[in-house]
Formats: structure tokens, C-alpha cells, sequence
């Protein structure tokens, strides 16, 4: 655009443009400084157009867009998708988002393609609720995983959109074609692990992320209620079992188990000052079919079975490292429970009008299972012995034990687990051997 390169020559406030003080000239250089002056004043509001509209997120996150903002950030492992928009695509969110039975409710699933997300939207879309699913595909494990996912829920009537949470323009168009009476969200960096590796994903994730989701939420009309996930992790170093609600949660173990526990913070803020219904759940351990391949019940078995040996960790002194893994069926009734029973959101027009439901639920089994448990049943169920390498727990997040008390899960949601490690590791085994072995295509 031309004005720019002529704001260069501008003084850069009016005031310290210099007139000469000739009274020979005066006439003419009033003229002139009239002239200057409309000049000056018409570049100045051109350029300053311009900037706004560079800086609208519209114009940044539009399909007409080429560099969303987060692509300056090196740690992603993505791109943002900017294709979204058009009539077709708004009736498909519309259509996945219909609500088909009686009091149901119209839900926005962040995170859909994840784990738990493919799980809870499919359940939801099951019993008549609306779902959209939303998920960026980033790289963390393999996407191809993910893209099968994708294709489960897209059988069951789910549509999921590619775009990521810190895309506001793009979370702005969803409410507006769809005004979402909840929103689970499952949009996370997860791993305790990998935040020594990639910090600012965790960063861009569970902290920017979950900002942008409340702010557009807090602005929308209705404002939904959300349901969320932080994590077991931000119990850390405390030693008190089993992990109640009302531990003290302020000696995080990883940078992971920071951002959970910021998310919390940053929940009851937004509580407190424009009224959203918040819901957050510590999930512990979760484990199942479609699970995660960064996670040891997943990976023990892949390396069981190519007879590549395992790192089994264990706590000083020959101590045991056990957890408290809780099978996704019983998370899935826990996230349904948390919907159900999640009151409305009280804000208006960006305002709080009273005070909202603020809650933190544990979701775990109430039973630990120590890690070499989990690899003498894998061995079983694989008939295969597995090679063990034993070493120290390593200090970069692990903690040595969790443990839920969930009795304020089971009071107020009625969540009681029903799964035991046996079990649901059998169902997870079936599901890994006919996944893999039909190339990825088959579903449970
Ligand atoms: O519930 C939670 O809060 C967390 O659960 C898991 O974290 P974690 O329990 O560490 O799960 P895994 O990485 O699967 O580890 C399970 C157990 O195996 C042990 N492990 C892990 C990796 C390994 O190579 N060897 C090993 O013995 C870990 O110390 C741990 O006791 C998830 O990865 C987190 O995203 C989630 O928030």
C-alpha cells in the first residue's frame, strides 16, 4: 500500500512540524500548512487502516491469511489450518452439532481426535447430544492415529474440524453457527516427559490455548459451560494418600503438571470475574483402546511384542513405582457425569451477572498398580516375555505413586469405576493387535 512509504516523511507527531516564521512567506505558507496538514492527516488515517486491519484476527486467521500468528513460534508441529468457512462447511457443523433428543445438549469437543476427545465425543453422539469435534493433528505421535480416529467419529455422524484452540477467529465462527450449550475441553500438550523436550508447546497448549478458549467463550451469548482437563500430575510431590480435592497442589513435578495446575488458577479467574461454569477433572493415568502411544502401557506393548527391551523405572532404594490407571469407560461416565450435571454459566455480554459453579473433581481407580504389575499382565495377555531394563526413576516429572480418593467424584457425578487393570489392559491388547494388524483400519 503507498502511504506507508510516505509516512517515513511525516514528522511522527503534528507538533513538532517547524513553520518558518517569515512574515514575507506567511500567506503562502498557511496555504502550504493547510495543505500539509490534510495531507498528513489523510496518511495518517490510511496507515492507520492499514495496521488495524493487518492486525484484525480476522484478516489473520481468514482462508485469505498466510501466516496465522503462532507459525513465528518454531517449537509447532503443525500448521494452522486456515481452510475453514463456506456454506458447506457451516452445515456440517451444524448438522454434526444438532441435538437429537430431548433435552440434549450441543457440545464443542476440543481435543476430538485425542484419546479421551474420540472417546467422549462418540459416547455423546450415542446417546442424541450435538458434537463437534475440534483438533489441531499436531505431531506430538504419530497423526496417523489420529486421522483413524477422525475416521471413527466422522462414521458415527461427528464432524471434526482441523484448526487449532488458539485460533480465536476461527472458535468465534463455531459459536457463531453454533451456539454450544457446553464445551468439553480436551485440547492439551499431555506427556509429563516431553515438556524438558518442548516447553513452549505446553506453554502454546495448556496455557495460551486454554486463554483463547475462555475468552471467547466468557464473550459468546449464551456462554456455555465447560468441562475440562487437568490432570493427576498436579498433585506432585505431595505424599498425603490418597489425593483428595483439598490436598495441597503447589509442588507441580513438570513443567506439564505447572500448566495443569495454572489451568486451574486461570479457571477460577475466569469464574470469578465473567461467570463461566468450570469444571476441571485430574485424570489419572488413562488408559485403553485408541490410547496414546506416548504413554508406557502403549509402548511397553509395541516393544514387547519386537522383543526390544523395556525401561522400567523404580524408586530409590528398589522403592516401586505404581499408578493409579483408570480405564477410559470409567473417565468417559466421569466427563458425561461432569456435562450433566454442570450448572449454566451466569455471565452476559462479556459480564458476570452472579456468582457460577466452580468444581475439581478426581477421576481415577482408587487402586495403584505397581508399573512391573502392568508388565507381568502385558506379558500374559501377549504371551511374551518381555526384556526389562530396570532403572532409577528418572527426576524430569515422574513422581513415584497416585492415588484418587474420588469420593467427591462418586457424591456429586455418581462416577464409580468399574474397570480393573486385568480387564481393561485385555480390551486394550485386543484393539492393539486388530488395529495393527489390519493396517490401521479397523475399529472396536
Ligand atoms: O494421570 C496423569 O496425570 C498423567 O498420566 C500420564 O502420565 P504418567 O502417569 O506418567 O503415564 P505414563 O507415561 O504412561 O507412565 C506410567 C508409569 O510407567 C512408568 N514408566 C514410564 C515410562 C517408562 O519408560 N518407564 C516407566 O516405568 C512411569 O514412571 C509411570 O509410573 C499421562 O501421560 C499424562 O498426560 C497424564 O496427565
Amino acid at each position: 500500500m503507498k502511504p506507508i512509504s510516505h509516512l517515513d516523511d511525516i514528522p511522527s507527531t503534528p507538533g513538532k512540524f517547524k513553520m518558518d516564521k517569515s512574515p514575507y512567506i506567511h500567506h503562502r505558507m498557511r496555504w502550504h500548512s493547510s495543505l500539509a496538514k490534510l495531507t498528513f492527516w489523510s496518511f495518517l488515517f490510511t496507515a492507520l487502516i492499514f495496521v488495524l486491519f493487518l492486525r484484525s484476527p480476522s484478516s489473520s486467521s481468514s482462508s485469505s491469511s498466510s501466516q496465522p500468528q503462532h507459525l513465528s513460534d518454531p517449537s509447532r508441529r503443525y500448521l494452522q489450518n486456515t481452510n475453514w468457512g463456506g456454506h458447506a462447511w457451516e452445515k456440517r457443523v451444524r448438522s454434526s452439532a444438532r441435538i437429537r433428543t430431548q433435552k440434549g445438549m450441543s457440545v464443542l469437543v476440543t481435543g476430538a481426535a485425542g484419546f479421551v476427545g474420540t472417546h467422549v465425543s462418540a459416547a455423546l453422539k450415542r446417546r442424541g447430544d450435538g458434537v463437534l469435534g475440534l483438533d489441531n493433528f499436531n505431531d506430538y505421535y504419530d497423526p496417523s492415529l489420529k486421522r483413524a480416529r477422525q475416521a471413527l467419529l466422522e462414521r458415527a455422524g461427528v464432524f471434526v474440524v482441523e484448526g487449532d484452540i488458539n485460533d480465536e477467529a476461527l472458535l468465534r465462527k463455531l459459536f457463531e453457527v453454533v451456539p454450544f450449550t457446553h464445551v468439553m475441553h480436551l485440547a492439551a500438550q499431555a506427556g509429563v516427559r516431553y515438556a524438558m523436550e518442548n516447553p513452549a508447546s505446553y506453554v502454546h497448549s495448556n496455557l495460551a490455548g486454554l486463554v483463547s478458549l475462555l475468552e471467547v467463550c466468557k464473550s459468546v451469548n449464551p456462554q456455555p459451560a465447560i468441562v475440562w482437563a487437568s490432570s493427576s500430575s498436579v498433585y506432585g510431590l505431595n505424599t498425603k494418600v490418597p489425593f483428595s480435592e483439598k490436598d495441597r497442589t503447589d509442588q507441580p513435578a513438570s513443567l506439564y503438571a505447572a500448566t495443569k495446575k495454572a489451568g486451574e488458577e486461570i479457571a477460577h479467574t475466569y469464574n470469578h470475574i465473567y461467570g463461566l461454569s468450570l469444571t476441571g477433572l485430574r485424570f489419572f493415568t488413562v488408559y485403553g483402546p485408541w490410547g496414546r502411544p506416548d504413554m508406557a502401557y502403549f509402548f511397553f506393548t509395541r516393544d514387547i511384542l519386537s522383543g526390544k527391551p523395556i525401561p522400567i523405572f523404580e524408586a530409590a532404594n528398589h522403592g516401586t513405582v505404581a499408578r493409579d490407571f483408570t480405564y477410559i469407560d470409567d473417565i468417559v461416565r466421569g466427563c458425561l457425569a461432569s456435562l450433566d450435571t454442570a450448572e449454566k454459566s451466569t455471565g452476559s455480554g462479556g459480564k458476570k451477572q452472579g456468582p457460577a459453579q466452580l468444581r475439581v473433581f478426581n477421576l481415577g481407580n482408587t487402586s495403584p498398580v505397581p508399573v512391573t504389575d502392568l508388565v507381568s499382565i502385558l506379558e500374559k495377555l501377549l504371551k511374551v516375555k518381555a526384556k526389562k531394563n530396570i532403572m532409577k526413576l528418572p527426576r524430569n516429572g515422574d513422581v513415584q505413586f497416585t492415588h484418587a480418593n474420588i469420593s467427591s467424584a462418586q457424591r456429586e457425578l455418581g462416577y464409580k469405576p468399574t474397570t480393573d487393570l486385568q480387564t481393561g489392559l485385555k480390551k486394550f491388547v485386543r484393539w492393539y493387535l486388530r488395529f495393527f494388524a489390519d493396517g490401521k483400519k479397523s475399529a472396536e
